[in-house]
């Protein structure tokens, strides 16, 4: 059954179409949710909890209806909002108390809860200070603390990374990654930024102006690309002149060598060399397309079928739009 479904799901404001015509199902896992500021990531999350009716079409989260059962999907399903929302004055122990008593645990198993959350989300040894002198990452951990409490089945997690630094990051997205792995509770993770997605994802979705551009398993985004990477140790440039001579595509690359597969002859063309050459060879391997290089690429890019038209192609973001600079 998937986690989340939505047929022909629009929310129209005012003055703009938040979501236009979504329809997408996705499976058990950790699921990435990218698309640029605007984009409708917070919208669509709104209307799955049930908090905001959409102008037409429906979902389900859990196989629950989102109209008729948005008390019950707010029961299994925990959120991280995206903006400030913790109380300076009061420990983080006291909020995430008070957040597992709002779902209803009694005091004991709120308490209880609350402290091995704390502690899963690195919190436990500050967790008797006011939340005002907390850092940012600490804040973030205090908001994804307060989402897992009442141990959900799901947990929408809008922007967690937001304002941490290269460090802070990391330590979130490792999170992220044990809450799908170890705890075996569905994630349902937003970011503008492509790259830190494919870190921790099994699925990513990518909307753009509150359309669907594509929701694809990470590996299908990721496929092999049609070079090898070839490391050898001492003798790079000979190795290139080498296999150059014998009609090879070859460029370097920091240590590697980067070459194109023209067929199976490619491989023995390198291992011959190695040997003629009396070289020790390190690596060689086929790589892999990174998420953000299907952007780069256009429109039709190496992972799929052509965006829509009118869709942002993040190879020539705007500022605001989706950025491909995580850092790995
Ligand atoms: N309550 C509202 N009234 C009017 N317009 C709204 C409302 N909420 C969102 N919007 C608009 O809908 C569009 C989508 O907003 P949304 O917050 O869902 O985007 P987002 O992808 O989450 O972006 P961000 O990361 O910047 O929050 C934006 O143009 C936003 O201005």
């Amino acid at each position: 059954m998937p986690i989340i479904a939505t047929q022909g799901l629009t929310m129209r404001f005012a003055r703009v179409t938040a979501l236009d015509d979504l329809s997408v199902a996705v499976e058990p896992g950790v699921v990435g949710l990218v698309g640029a500021n605007g984009a409708g990531k917070s919208t669509l999350i709104k209307i799955l909890l049930g908090l905001l009716p959409p102008t037409s079409g429906t979902a389900t989260v859990l196989g629950l209806d989102i109209a008729r059962e948005g008390l019950r999907i707010r029961e299994s399903v925990g959120f991280m909002p995206e903006y400030e929302c913790l109380p300076p004055d009061v420990s983080a122990t006291e909020f995430v108390v008070h957040m597992a008593r709002m779902c209803g645990l009694p005091p004991t198993a709120a308490r209880e809860r609350a402290a091995d959350t704390l502690r899963h989300v690195g919190l436990y040894e500050e967790r008797y200070r006011p939340i005002g002198g907390y850092s940012t990452g600490m804040r973030q951990r205090v908001k994804l603390a307060q989402a897992l409490v009442h141990d959900p089945k799901l947990v929408f997690l809008d922007e967690p990374t937001n304002g941490l630094d290269p460090a802070g990051r990391d330590e979130m997205l490792d999170l992220i990654r044990r809450i799908g792995a170890e705890f075996g509770i569905s994630v349902l993770v937003t970011s503008h930024l492509l790259g830190e997605l494919e870190r921790v994802c099994d699925h990513v979705v990518i909307i753009d102006g509150g359309k669907l551009l594509r929701s694809q398993a990470v590996e299908a985004y990721t496929t092999e690309s049609g070079v090898l990477t070839v490391e050898v140790d001492d003798g790079r440039d000979t190795l290139g002149q080498h296999l150059h001579d014998q009609g090879v595509t070859v460029h370097p690359e920091g240590r590697f060598l980067v070459v194109d597969i023209a067929g199976e002859q490619t491989y023995d063309l390198i291992r011959d060399g190695v040997a003629d050459l009396g070289l020790r060879l390190i690596r060689m391997e086929q790589r892999r397309h990174h998420i953000e290089e299907v952007f780069q690429a256009g429109p039709a890019g190496p992972a799929g079928p052509p965006a829509p038209a009118g869709a942002v192609q993040p190879g020539a973001v705007q500022p605001g739009a989706v950025q491909q600079g995580a850092p790995r």
